[in-house]
């Protein structure tokens, strides 16, 4: 059986990758797999482990159809390398750091995506991007406009509703809202607990 997508979504700073990094040794104790990110951004920057390459680079791993999903955001050009595929055929779950501009052609191209969106208060959500510091003060207010307008294009997603537990909120198909305005352990164990309830890496 083919394995599923898991797309974890949100706003710059949300911590989609504080919360990947924390979720991945009991989720790959079930059998989940994480995709490396290729990113047009240097290495030495703070964040993920991601492979750092030049925009020339990207372009030509692109053409050559490295990735199974690529897209453009922030200034920066990101790909999820195409061995994913491989894992999915092996019907091993994997979860990736994706983007919400991108979900719709993601979706497409995997209709059975999981898509978990991870929010924090925009008060919250500066303070942390500022703490993190790995953007100039400019380029964060770039990136909260950016959130503001893709939330608001979320919200108003005419798409039926699923059901809720704690900390979490089913606004669309197979979209799931996750609080992480709280402590990180806490949003760790919803995930984990709402990945077991969707039968994800269980
Ligand atoms: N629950 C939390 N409580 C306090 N700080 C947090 C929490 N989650 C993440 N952070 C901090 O917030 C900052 C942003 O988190 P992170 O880099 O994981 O976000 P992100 O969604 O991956 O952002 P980006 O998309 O820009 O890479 C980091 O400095 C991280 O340590
Ligand atoms: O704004 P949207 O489309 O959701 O996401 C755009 C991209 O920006 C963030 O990356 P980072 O902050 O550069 O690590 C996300 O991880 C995503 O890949």
């Amino acid at each position: 059986m083919q394995g599923r997508l898991i797309y974890l979504m949100g706003p710059s700073g949300s911590g989609k990758d504080s919360l990947l990094q924390a979720a991945r040794a009991p989720l790959e104790a079930h059998g989940c797999r994480f995709a490396r990110r290729v990113i047009t951004r240097s290495a030495e920057s703070v964040g993920e482990d991601a492979l750092g390459v030049t925009p020339a680079e990207f372009e030509r791993l692109e053409g050559e159809g490295a990735f199974a999903l690529s897209w453009r955001a922030n200034g920066l050009a990101y790909g999820i390398p195409r061995e994913i595929d491989d894992w999915l055929s092996a019907g091993q779950d994997v979860l990736i750091n994706g983007s919400r501009g991108h979900l719709e052609v993601a979706r497409q191209r995997y209709p059975q995506l999981l898509a978990i969106l991870l929010q924090v208060d925009e008060a919250v959500l500066r303070q942390r991007l500022l703490a993190r510091g790995r953007e100039t003060p400019e380029q964060i207010e770039q990136r909260l406009a950016r959130s503001r307008e893709l939330q608001a294009g979320v919200a108003s997603s005419p798409l039926p509703f699923m059901g809720e537990g704690p900390g979490e909120r089913a606004d669309q198909a197979d979209t799931i809202t996750l609080d992480n305005s709280g402590p990180l352990p806490q949003t760790v164990s919803r995930l984990l607990h709402l990945l077991d309830e969707a039968r994800q890496c269980a």
